[in-house]
């Protein structure tokens, strides 16, 4: 037998146990949190955070308690996209505060105690592995519904490390554009889940088509169907297309979600679709 397959065995026995694991400070903080999903897309910019928090606020409107990790830790824009620009407090050794946005949502990200938004994180893999599990185990996360982790967008070890400090997490939900060069990053990402062991709960297609504030047409600008012929090929659940619209980006330059900020609007609409088709796989999933 090859090598490498060996090692993935190994990684993928090592992933079952952490993700398993009863014990420990990461445990004991998210011992009170239901559900805990994380997103990721592969390739950056398709709008991975934007699902996070969109989804996170459809969920909090149902009446649920929730939470947001923020764990890309080179591009945190979960404070921004949620109007939070707030800095948190240390509470003795590594006792963390999270934020609440207005509407009640639990958010802890590095930007919430960085000095500047242009000072960059330079901080080398095995340390900012470090600080991420160390801030997963020092938030007080309390009773949730739902956490959702924004995961940093690459296929190497940096998601999958996450995802391994996360004890009984339910899956992952991946996020792509229709394009050629989204799905075909988004493919590895998916893959390397699976073969990590990682339930794959649904993928939401962004950017689907670009939908015209003058006329509502839509067009297909990065291609068309790619997402849902993606989810296909891997037998994911298909939660939903987002059109790119902007109003969505409007909202996210006001720091406030587009269900809330914009609810008519065809991207609040998809993202409350996509919501609603994820819970729905949850369900199922329970139900087995
Ligand atoms: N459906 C949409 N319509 C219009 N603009 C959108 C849409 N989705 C995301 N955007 C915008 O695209 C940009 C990238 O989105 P976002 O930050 O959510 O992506 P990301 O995948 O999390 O990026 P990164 O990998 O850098 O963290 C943002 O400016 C966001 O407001």
């Amino acid at each position: 037998m090859p090598l490498e397959i060996y090692e993935s065995i190994s990684i993928r026995e090592e992933l079952k146990k952490e993700l398993s694991e009863r014990q420990g400070p990461i445990f004991n903080a998210l011992k009170d949190v239901r559900h805990k999903i994380a997103i990721l897309s592969g390739k950056g910019g398709v709008g991975k955070t934007s699902t996070v928090v969109n989804m996170a606020s459809v969920l909090r409107n149902m009446g649920n308690e929730v939470g947001i990790f923020d764990a890309d830790v080179h591009g945190p824009s979960i404070p921004k996209l949620t109007g939070l620009n707030k800095k948190t407090d240390l509470h003795g050794a590594w006792q963390m505060k999270s934020l609440e946005t207005d509407n009640g949502i639990k958010v802890m990200s590095v930007s919430l105690f960085w000095p500047g938004e242009a000072t960059p994180v330079l901080w080398k893999g095995h340390y900012k592995a470090r600080v991420i599990r160390q801030l997963l185990a020092s938030v007080n996360w309390g009773k949730l519904d739902y956490l959702l982790v924004d995961l940093p967008p690459g296929t190497g070890d940096e998601p999958v490390t996450i995802m391994k400090s996360i004890p009984g997490l339910d899956g992952v939900v991946v996020v792509t554009t229709p394009q050629e060069v989204s799905v075909a990053v988004c493919s590895k990402a998916i893959s390397s889940a699976i073969e990590l062991g990682v339930p794959i709960l649904g993928l939401v297609e962004n950017m689907s088509a670009f939908v015209c504030p003058h006329c509502s047409k839509a067009t297909p600008v990065l291609g068309e169907g790619k997402g849902e012929e993606l989810a296909r090929t891997y037998k994911i659940p298909f939660l939903g297309r987002v059109p790119l619209h902007e109003l969505a980006g409007k909202a996210a330059d006001e720091g406030v979600p587009v269900v809330d900020k914009y609810p008519g609007s065809p991207a609040a609409a998809a993202f409350q679709v996509c919501t609603v088709n994820l819970l729905s796989v949850l369900n199922s999933r329970e139900e087995k």
